[in-house]
Parts: C-alpha cells; sequence; structure tokens
C-alpha cells in the first residue's frame, strides 16, 4: 500500500465541472429515484478520475499514483479515507456492493485514464477504438447492469458509447490538444489524408483534416446504426427512453459535426438536438 499523505497531499485536482457541464444526460429525469444515488456514486466517481488525469499541474507519475490509490480505495485495499476524492472511490465501492454492479464498470476507466495521464498516443482506428472500450463503454456496462438488462444489449451498448466518446472527441480535438497536448484523431488517417496537429490549431479545418473527420464520421455512422438497435433490447420502459434519446443525440451531433466546423467553434448540442432526442425518447415507450 502506498503512503496516503504523498498521494493525497496535493492541492485539489478538481476541473469544477458538474453533471451539468456533459454532453449526455447522467442524471435524466427518467432514471428511477432509487437508481439516481447510484448512478451519480459513479458519475463522481469518472469526473474525479477524470480531472485528476486532465489536471495540468500534476506530472504522469502522480496522476497514475493517484489512480492506483483510487483503485485501492475502490477494492477496499486502502484506507482511511479523508480525502473528498478518495470519498467518491469509497462511495462508489459501498454502491457496488449493494448493487452488485461488477466492479470492473469502474476500474475499466482507470485503463483509459491511464493511459491519458502516460499521453499514450492515438496511432490508428483500432487503437482509438481500444481506448473508447475503456474510457466509455464500461458508462454504458454500469448502467445496463444497474438496470438488470440482459447481456445481449452489451454490443450494442458499446457501440453508443464508442460514437459518443469519438463524437466527444471531434467536438474537442483543438482543446485537447491546446490544453492537454493529446490528440484522438488517428496518426494513421491523419497520414493519410495528409493533416498534421498544426492542422488542429488553426482557426477553421483544412480540407485534408476535413477529410479525417468525414472518416471517423462514416466510421461513427456504422456505430450508430447497430446503437440504434440498443432501445429494442432493453426491456425497462423508463430506460429504453433514456436510451433513445441518447442514441437520438447521437445521430444529431453525427449530422451537426458533418456541417459544421469543431475548429470554427464548439458544435454543442442545441434545444432543437434535445427536442429531436425527446420525440425518440416518446416512441420508444411502447
Ligand atoms: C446504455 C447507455 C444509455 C449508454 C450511454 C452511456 C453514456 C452517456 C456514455 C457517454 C460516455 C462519454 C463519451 C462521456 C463523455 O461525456 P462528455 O462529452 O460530457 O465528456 P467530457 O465532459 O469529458 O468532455
Amino acid at each position: 500500500m502506498t503512503d496516503t499523505a504523498s498521494v493525497w497531499g496535493r492541492d485539489d485536482v478538481s476541473s469544477g465541472k458538474g453533471a451539468s457541464d456533459e454532453n449526455f444526460p447522467v442524471g435524466s429525469i427518467l432514471l428511477s429515484k432509487a437508481l439516481r444515488p447510484h448512478v451519480h456514486a459513479y458519475y463522481d466517481y469518472a469526473r474525479v478520475i477524470d480531472d485528476i488525469a486532465d489536471c495540468e499541474t500534476l506530472s504522469a507519475d502522480e496522476k497514475i499514483a493517484r489512480l492506483d490509490a483510487m483503485e485501492e480505495v475502490l477494492l477496499g485495499k486502502r484506507e482511511p479515507i479523508t480525502r473528498a476524492d478518495a470519498l467518491s472511490a469509497a462511495k462508489l465501492r459501498a454502491s457496488l456492493l449493494k448493487t452488485g454492479v461488477p466492479f470492473e464498470t469502474a476500474t475499466d476507466l482507470l485503463v483509459a485514464f491511464r493511459d491519458d495521464s502516460r499521453g499514450t498516443p492515438c496511432t490508428s482506428w483500432d487503437d482509438l477504438v481500444q481506448y473508447c472500450r475503456y474510457s466509455a463503454n464500461p458508462v454504458g456496462r454500469f448502467l445496463l447492469h444497474l438496470h438488470g438488462e440482459v447481456p445481449e444489449t452489451f454490443a450494442a451498448s458499446d457501440a453508443l458509447c464508442t460514437s459518443l466518446q469519438i463524437l466527444n472527441h471531434l467536438q474537442d480535438c483543438q482543446k485537447d490538444l491546446q490544453r492537454l497536448n493529446r490528440c484522438y484523431m488517428p496518426e494513421d488517417l491523419m497520414a493519410q489524408a495528409g493533416a498534421t496537429q498544426d492542422d488542429l490549431l488553426a482557426g477553421r479545418a483544412s480540407p485534408n483534416l476535413r477529410r479525417v473527420f468525414n472518416t471517423l464520421l462514416d466510421k461513427v455512422d456504422a456505430l450508430n446504426r447497430e446503437a440504434a438497435t440498443l432501445p429494442g433490447l432493453v426491456r425497462g420502459r423508463r430506460f429504453r427512453m433514456e436510451c433513445a434519446a441518447i442514441v437520438g443525440l447521437a445521430h444529431r451531433l453525427t449530422q451537426r459535426l458533418r456541417r459544421e466546423d469543431p475548429l470554427a467553434g464548439r458544435v454543442a448540442l442545441k434545444r432543437t438536438d434535445i427536442m429531436y432526442a425527446a420525440g425518440a425518447a416518446l416512441r420508444a415507450w411502447s
């Protein structure tokens, strides 16, 4: 076990982001009241480890040590808990023990955030998919387990989460490079299109960079088609509506990113996109 003071004894790393800053609803009204505290426990933990990985003042080694400590708390190997961030891991541990949701849905996230902390490059599409396997897919798996859904839903949920993660990378590609020196645009696709990381820093996307975006959006379209089967596989009515809404948001964001330039301004969801998603949710009622 690592020495407590040396790992937690640094300044707060919180980005100040909360649930309302997220693209996709984490604590939607469609979630049953009984499950909401568990979703919030998962969300708070995910926010803390994301903030650790994205912190601009910690070294890579310090980030990894903190992520490791979070894992130890989560798995009940480390006590006592005094820091707020460690508390989020302790709370999620209690929640997972109570609900029986597998611990992998929480520990898998650490794999991606350790990669982020190390600055592991994204060399290919397969790399990107593998990153999403750990950064986003566990979120969907967590929700499915929590709602008691069947394993037949997993593949469509993975497709949805991978799509959402790549859409998020496209939205933030400039900010990620500027603030975190991180590029999730696969190096091989960039090279094939003749695009460079400098293109990501411009005020608008070059034709070469646009080709990279379009290639990724073609792949996201395929993921969205698989994701569209999810609501039909989900048994719980309210959760089915939530899934349909999120599939709708992924579809709309994909369309918007085809037409708009994420370098010229943030391509954020608008009221009309939310209305579209609400319509999809209502259609999933029956
Ligand atoms: C089964 C089911 C309903 C699955 C959907 C689960 C879900 C909402 C996954 C999203 C994962 C993801 C890419 C988060 C980033 O959100 P963000 O764009 O807010 O990230 P950021 O704040 O880090 O930029």
